[in-house]
């Protein structure tokens, strides 16, 4: 994803289930769709042949061969689906990326380090969103929803997940990625959205700026 339009930009969102990620996602879809951005929503695992793959074995496969797999599906997805949208223009938005892959498949007691190496060469997002929010109050959205997968039936899980995102927040601002904590807990999921969208307005005037500055430059 080296040479990219100037408007295509890759942004995740990843957080603890029950945070807000595929509602806020949902929000930001239609606030850059109304301000006339071509959108393409995404998430992981995604619906290629190893995301397809992962799902169906979740349940039943663990450990360092489910993170594997995950990490597979993750490349993949970029290479065939990410960005190629991105370069085509697109803000690709992703429910769930690379700190999912960071923090999930330790419930398996798979080693953090070896999460970080396997999923270390892979396409880092423009903007990646960490969804912060209180473990009450995700356990209880969860609760009253009701789980979708085994991560999220074992008691103490939001709590688990919440101290695994903000280790994994935390590796990823020393790594330079370009984070975006959003607290998700206070806030309705159209405020989440709106802070995401306002963030990812300011990224794309800036390389706009850069691109102006580099024409005016290369031409007089
Ligand atoms: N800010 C919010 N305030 C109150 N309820 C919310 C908020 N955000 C989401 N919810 C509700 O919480 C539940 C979980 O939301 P959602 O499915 O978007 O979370 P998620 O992070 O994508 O979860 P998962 O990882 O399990 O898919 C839904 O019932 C949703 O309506
Ligand atoms: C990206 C990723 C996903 N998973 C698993 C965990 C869940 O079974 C689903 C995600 O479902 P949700 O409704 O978004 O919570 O995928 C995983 O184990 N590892 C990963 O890296």
């Amino acid at each position: 994803m080296t040479q990219r339009c100037s408007d295509g930009l890759f942004v995740s969102v990843d957080g603890p289930s029950g945070a807000g990620k595929t509602t806020i996602v949902r929000h930001l879809a239609h606030l850059l769709l109304a301000q006339g951005r071509h959108v393409h929503v995404t998430a992981e695992p995604s619906s290629g042949p190893i995301g397809t793959l992962a799902s169906e074995l979740t349940e039943t496969v663990t450990g360092y061969a489910l993170a594997c797999l995950y990490a597979a599906d993750r490349y993949h997805h970029v290479e065939t689906e990410i960005a190629p949208y991105v370069r085509n223009g697109h803000v690709v938005v992703s429910d769930r990326y690379f700190a999912s892959g960071l923090v999930i498949q330790r419930f398996d007691d798979v080693d953090p380090m070896f999460l970080w190496q396997i999923n270390e060469e892979v396409e880092r997002p423009d903007l990646a969103v960490i969804l912060e929010a209180d473990p009450d109050v995700i356990a209880e959205r969860l609760e009253t929803r009701g789980p979708h997968n085994r991560f999220q039936r074992s008691p103490g899980t939001s709590r688990r997940k919440v101290n695994y995102y903000h280790q994994v927040t935390e590796t990823l601002e020393a790594a330079d990625f370009n984070v975006l904590r959003v607290d998700c807990a206070t806030k309705p999921p159209e405020r989440s959205a709106t802070v995401i969208y306002q963030e990812l307005t300011e990224l794309l005037d800036r390389r706009l700026a850069v691109v102006h500055a580099n024409r005016e430059r290369d031409h007089g």
